[in-house]
């Protein structure tokens, strides 16, 4: 009988970006509704979170649609990367496929997520995604802080403190 997880497993990932390394901490949360408000609690304030469904099962592409609605609700900073998993299965046998690939990468667009097609058993774009994770949160890190620069005027700024600070 497989394990289930109940609540979390946590793994960090050190991985090169660039000239740059970025430790990922990983939580492996559990994949029942049931327990939703247990999964919330360790992805609060995540910056990526990894949607996995079997692409053998189309019921669990159904679940992984709930839990995309529910970081899109509590976790707007939150990037989604959409996992297909098993795709060993379907190179062994295409008729498996349960999900189709166009409707999957239909609703990545649409939610802005990148999809990938993984397998643990062979290991099949595992570290290219966690990779794309890493690269990414790079990048939009230093796209925020670009434009974060941009957007204060610090003349304004300085001139505010100065207000209240003398009239306090
Ligand atoms: N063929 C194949 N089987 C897999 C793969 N990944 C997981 N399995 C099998 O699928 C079953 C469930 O795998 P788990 O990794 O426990 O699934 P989970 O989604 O983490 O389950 P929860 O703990 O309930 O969240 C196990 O029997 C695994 O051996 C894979 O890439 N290929």
């Amino acid at each position: 009988v497989a394990p289930i997880t109940i609540g979390a497993a946590f793994v960090a990932k050190v991985m090169p970006v660039g000239d740059q390394t970025v430790t990922l901490g990983i939580w492996d949360t559990a994949g029942s509704e049931r327990y939703e408000a247990m999964s919330r609690i360790y992805y609060r304030g995540a910056r990526a979170a990894i949607v996995c469904y079997d692409l053998t099962d189309s019921s669990s592409f159904q679940r992984a649609k709930f839990w995309v609605n529910e970081l899109q609700n509590f976790e707007e900073n939150c990037r989604i990367y959409l996992c297909g998993t098993k795709s060993d299965l379907l190179e062994e046998d295409r008729r498996k496929r349960g999900v189709d690939f166009h409707d999957v990468q239909d609703y990545a667009d649409e939610i802005k997520a990148e999809l990938f097609e993984t397998s643990s058993k062979t290991g099949q774009s595992v570290d290219e995604l966690f990779q794309k994770v890493a690269e990414d949160f790079v990048h939009f890190t230093a796209f925020q802080v670009m434009t974060e620069e941009k957007g204060i005027d610090l003349g304004q700024r300085s001139g505010t403190y100065l207000y209240n600070c003398c009239h306090h």
